[in-house]
């Protein structure tokens, strides 16, 4: 299996090398080559596998045997060893043929764990057996950085550094990053948004020359592939408990960086019976005005009681866009330069063809404390902001009662007091077991300015030897 980058113009990589990277040397994305189909009867024949056994066999194919299926097991095995419920991706009920898919069960509370602890102990392996140590950098708005911690901290090959928009995440989320007081772990608040952040880690990977000599960069964010891939499996886990592929099923999915609903247009083009992928978002509306009215442009960040969500450039529409344009490198390269300077406009057929394939929806942050309070009030389940966005957007733009609907739940409540007790809650939700004394601990982070030279800086001086 080889990987090649959305834009054309980097030379193809092999699984492992695709782990170890983040953007292409063209600023593009890498995406699989060919990607796997499963037919009807195989997907028919996984009923009732365990999570683990139905991630081995979804995420094998990628790996393509570079990574010994015994490896590769014994892997998938310990990323959800960590997780709070034997189901890892529980389903529960909240309306006639509406469903939540609780991907919270992780160690950090949110769906990131789903792939960042299974990144963490592959990244693990790789670099072990290579003989080899990195330089982990992501960006975050709350929830990627904790759970890429976590999946990290252990790996005596890796440094950490991590960055998030001050003052900008919970405090809980905070909390969650800056407690982890590992050698190789190290938190930069940084005086910019969600944006900034990320737009500071894409250039790095450009130009990795601020570097201590021999280090490479690599991501935990969603420009890393394989974070998308291990994300593909809850869909068909959830499909298959709701009756797939025998009858169709559909999915609304609280979006920002466009990598987790992503993950369920692949599950789609594999082989599983989607019905509808819904685009759910906040009032940082990019994807829906995108879709509804092809206005594509910037505008100013709004910071919303659903931060997670605070996002504006969309990292992977870039690799949806690639199949949409019949996998034209220099095409998306062209959009790429448009949307640099502000806007880009998709072609006729592109548009109709993501039409087909997603309804979006957008919210405000009344609408959402409505959902909370509403579902709450029927049926007693606590929803988190970005789930609720989620629940609304689908129950706004679902065609079909027939057909189950689910809802990823990405976080748990208890990561957004906050915005639970706006929407009426008297007690805030509480957090496991495992975290109650996380006001007790001790916090560590830099705070710095919004600027590359010196956050680059502050990288090379930290790198351990
Ligand atoms: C809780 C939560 N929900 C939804 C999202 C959006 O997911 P994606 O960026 O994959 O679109 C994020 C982060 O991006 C998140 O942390
Ligand atoms: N919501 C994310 C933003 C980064 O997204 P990613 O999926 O590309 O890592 C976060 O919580 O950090």
């Amino acid at each position: 299996m080889k990987y090649i980058s959305t834009r054309g113009e980097a030379p193809p990589l092999s699984f492992e090398d695709v782990v170890l990277t983040g953007l292409a040397p063209d600023g593009g994305l890498y995406v699989p080559e060919n990607l796997p189909k499963f037919s009807q009867e195989e997907i028919a024949s996984w009923a009732g596998l365990s999570y683990q056994e139905l991630a081995f066999k979804v995420i094998s194919p990628f790996v393509a045997g570079e990574v010994p299926d015994a490896e590769l097991k014994s892997i998938i095995d310990a990323s959800y060893s960590t997780f709070r419920h034997d189901a890892i991706a529980p389903l529960v009920q909240t309306a006639h043929n509406e469903w939540i898919l609780e991907l919270f069960q992780g160690p950090t509370l949110a769906f990131k764990d789903f792939a960042l602890q299974f990144l963490g102990n592959l990244l693990d392996y790789i670099l072990k057996k290579r003989n080899q140590k990195v330089v982990v950098m992501g960006a975050t708005s709350g929830d990627t950085g904790s759970a890429a911690i976590e999946g990290c901290r252990h790996c005596d090959n890796i440094d950490i550094f991590i960055l998030h928009p001050n003052k900008r995440v919970s405090d809980v989320q905070r909390r969650q990053m800056t407690t982890v007081l590992e050698k190789n772990v190290h938190n930069i608040a940084l005086e910019g948004n969600f944006d900034d952040c990320q737009n500071m880690v894409k250039a790095s990977f450009g130009d990795q020359s601020f570097l201590p000599e021999g280090r490479q960069l690599v991501a935990v964010n969603s420009i890393n592939w394989a974070r998308i891939m291990a994300q593909i499996v809850y869909y068909f886990y959830a499909g298959l408990a709701l009756g797939a592929p025998a009858r169709p099923v559909s999915f609304s999915v609280p979006t920002g960086n466009f990598g987790d609903i992503f993950a369920g247009y692949l599950a789609k083009q594999m082989g599983l019976p989607i019905d509808q992928l819904v685009i759910a978002t906040n009032a940082n509306d990019i994807l829906h005005r995108c879709i509804s009215a092809n206005d594509h442009s910037k505008k100013e960040l709004i910071h919303s009681l659903s931060p997670s969500m605070d996002i504006m450039v969309s990292s992977n529409f870039e690799r949806l866009l690639f199949d949409m344009y019949g996998r034209d490198g220099s095409a998306i390269k062209q959009l790429m330069e448009d949307f640099k300077s502000g806007s880009m406009s998709l072609d006729e057929d592109a548009l109709s063809s993501v039409r087909e394939l997603f309804t979006s929806y957008r919210l405000d942050d009344e609408e959402m404390m409505d959902v909370i309070r509403e579902v709450f009030d029927h049926t007693e389940y606590l929803l988190d902001p970005h789930t609720a966005i989620g629940v609304q957007a689908a129950r706004k733009t679902r065609r079909r009662q027939d057909i189950p609907m689910v809802c990823l739940a990405t976080a748990h409540p208890a990561k957004f007091p906050e915005a639970v007790r706006k929407a009426g809650q008297d007690t805030d939700p509480t957090l496991p077991h495992h975290m109650t004394d996380l006001f007790d601990r001790e916090e560590r982070f830099d705070v710095l300015d919004n600027d590359m030279a010196a956050v680059q800086k502050h990288i090379a001086a930290n790198v351990r030897a």
